[in-house]
């Protein structure tokens, strides 16, 4: 891994595969500091969970380069890459197993200290308890069923196990109550510090504390800058979550 770990976005555009695709992306520069929160803001389509896609190398971008310090993404190996970030994607996995096994990913013995440690940061240590088998009860398709909410907070658990440099959360809390996701952000707070954070999401409680928040509009970037500077220019980032200020969020 490179010594300095500072994402670089240069001169970023980029079109999904097909013919008569319009580009998501374009002309995107963007600096995500190493060892600050980053969030990505904007309407729906606006291209968000794409730029998270492009970092974590789902896609190639067709023009422009993702640099990690200095190097090339991808030059990095995938999987040395992908061992370094935790990831909460809309469509995270939850696999037919154990609740401790789908936190604590690939080892055999998980480490139990670490695995209490994630489900309070996640804040759903207090469901498991209240399960007959706690960490050993089965979910995912041949096991217990669980709520969008619970399932958000087992993928958030196991990134908070997997103790990563990098992380990128997209709509990570997007289906709790108002309660649960002030806890976890509360919680996520003292885990995002000294990592390179980057999140997507609709909600102002979620990316007001961010270094800076980054908005995009049908592929560009319109505006930047932390929540007190964004809400003093009264520009796009104002106009979206307006409502959510006056509801004192
Ligand atoms: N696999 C795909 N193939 C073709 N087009 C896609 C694909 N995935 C997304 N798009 C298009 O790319 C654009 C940006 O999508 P993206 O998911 O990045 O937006 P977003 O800002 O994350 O939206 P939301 O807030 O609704 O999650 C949209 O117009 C979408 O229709």
């Amino acid at each position: 891994m490179p010594l300095n770990k500072t994402i670089k976005l240069q001169n970023l555009s980029f079109t999904y595969p097909g013919a008569g695709n319009e580009p998501v992306l374009s002309n995107i520069n963007l600096n995500i500091p190493e060892g600050k929160t980053t969030a990505i803001v904007g309407m729906s389509g606006s291209g968000k969970t794409t730029i998270l896609k492009l970092l974590l190398r789902f896609y190639e971008p067709q023009k422009g380069e993702i640099k990690i310090g200095a190097v090339q993404l991808g030059q990095i190996g995938f999987r040395f890459w992908r061992g370094a970030c935790g990831i909460v994607m809309q469509d995270g996995f939850i696999f037919s197993d154990t609740i401790a096994k789908n936190i604590a990913i690939g080892g055999e013995y998980p480490d139990m200290q670490k695995l209490l440690h994630s489900i309070k940061i996640a804040n759903i240590n207090e469901f498991i308890e209240n399960l007959p088998l706690g960490l050993n009860t089965k979910i995912g398709a041949e096991g217990n069923g669980i709520s969008q909410g619970q399932r958000q907070r087992i993928l958030i658990a196991r990134a908070v196990y997997k103790d990563p440099e990098y992380i990128f959360f997209d709509e990570a809390t997007n289906a709790l109550d108002a309660n649960n996701e002030k806890v976890i952000m509360e919680n996520l707070e003292k885990f995002f510090k000294g990592r390179t954070v980057v999140v997507v999401a609709h909600r102002l409680s979620t990316v007001k504390n961010a270094d800076n928040i980054i908005v995009l509009n049908k592929g560009s970037i319109v505006e930047q800058g932390n929540h007190i500077q964004l809400t003093k220019n009264k520009g796009e980032y104002f106009q979206l979550v307006k409502n959510q200020l006056e509801l004192g969020n």
